[in-house]
């Protein structure tokens, strides 16, 4: 898929992952819509990008994706705005122990919402025509680690319901491939939440094995995040792929055994 003129929605998309995926599409030419609940940083995000790649190459929506409504909104606005929609990028997501429901609302829940109202405006089982969706899980959808077993459980999630709604897909014909993205650990404010009691919840306790596992599996840097998720986006063949990034094999993909009957 070549990318000017394409259009993309990337949600959590001022900071971290999502701001790096949304500053390697405007690089080359995509015009980005980037959904964000933090009005703080989308700030300081929105005048960087503006200044980097000019006025009306971004589009900003201050939204909490746990907000239905406010989230089909921005899906509309943002066709209404640059009249179509190509690449959808579900990045949103938490690290909430406490408050573990919220943590599956915004990490699975809001996921499952994001690719239904993507596959609205690009299926070709609506008259579209067709496009990307990324979700983004992670490399603890493989792991069984006891520092966060609520966020482990929505990644797990995302991952069983990317792959199955590839096939959906597939089996549809709606023109869409999805594919499914688990980084290991990233250097984003979102590691900061291990000295947070109040996000860490009964696991607090555990943030130095936390900061240990860190450590024995080194700390990736967004970009690489932002070079896998291209490479999904360019490559045509992909649907149901399911990416992996670590330190140890950088960009791989996971090869699932056939089942047998
Ligand atoms: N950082 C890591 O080590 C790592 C590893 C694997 C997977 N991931 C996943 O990557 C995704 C991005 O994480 P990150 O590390 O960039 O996090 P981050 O905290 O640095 O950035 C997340 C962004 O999402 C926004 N956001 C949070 N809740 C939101 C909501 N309800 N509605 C709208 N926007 C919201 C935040 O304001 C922030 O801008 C998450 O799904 C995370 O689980 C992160
Ligand atoms: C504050 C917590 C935020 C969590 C952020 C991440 O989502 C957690 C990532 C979790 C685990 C990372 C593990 C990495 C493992 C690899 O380096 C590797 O050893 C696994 C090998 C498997 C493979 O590559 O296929």
């Amino acid at each position: 898929m070549a990318l000017t003129g394409r259009i993309a929605l990337v949600t959590g998309g001022a900071q971290g992952i999502g701001r790096a995926i949304s500053e390697a599409l405007l690089r080359e030419g995509a015009k980005v819509a980037l959904v964000d609940s933090n009005p703080e940083v989308a700030r300081e995000c929105r005048g960087r990008l503006e200044e980097a790649f000019g006025v009306g190459s971004s589009l900003f929506f201050e939204c909490d994706v746990t907000d239905w409504a406010k989230l089909q909104e921005v899906f509309r606005k943002t066709v209404k705005h640059f009249g179509h929609l190509d690449i959808a990028i579900n990045n949103a997501g938490i690290n909430n122990e406490k408050d573990w429901q919220k943590t599956i609302n915004v990490n699975l829940t809001s996921l499952i919402k994001g690719t239904y109202l993507a596959l609205e405006h690009m299926s070709r089982e609506n008259g579209k025509d067709g496009g990307v969706i990324i979700n983004v899980s992670s490399m603890a959808a493989f792991m069984h680690s006891p520092h966060m077993p609520v966020y482990t459980a929505t990644k797990y999630g995302v991952l069983g319901f990317t792959k199955a709604m590839a096939e959906a897909s597939a089996v549809g014909n709606f023109g869409v491939r999805i594919n499914v993205l688990c980084p290991a650990y990233v250097d984003t404010p979102l590691l900061q939440t291990i000295d947070e009691e109040d996000k860490m919840g009964r696991y607090f306790k555990y943030k130095e094995e936390l900061r240990q596992s860190m450590h024995t599996y080194g700390i990736l840097d967004p970009s690489l995040i932002a070079d896998g998720m291209m490479m999904i986006i360019k490559d045509g063949s992909l649907n149901g792929a399911v990416m992996k990034i670590t330190a140890s094999k950088g960009i791989h993909f996971q090869n699932d055994e056939p089942m047998s009957a």
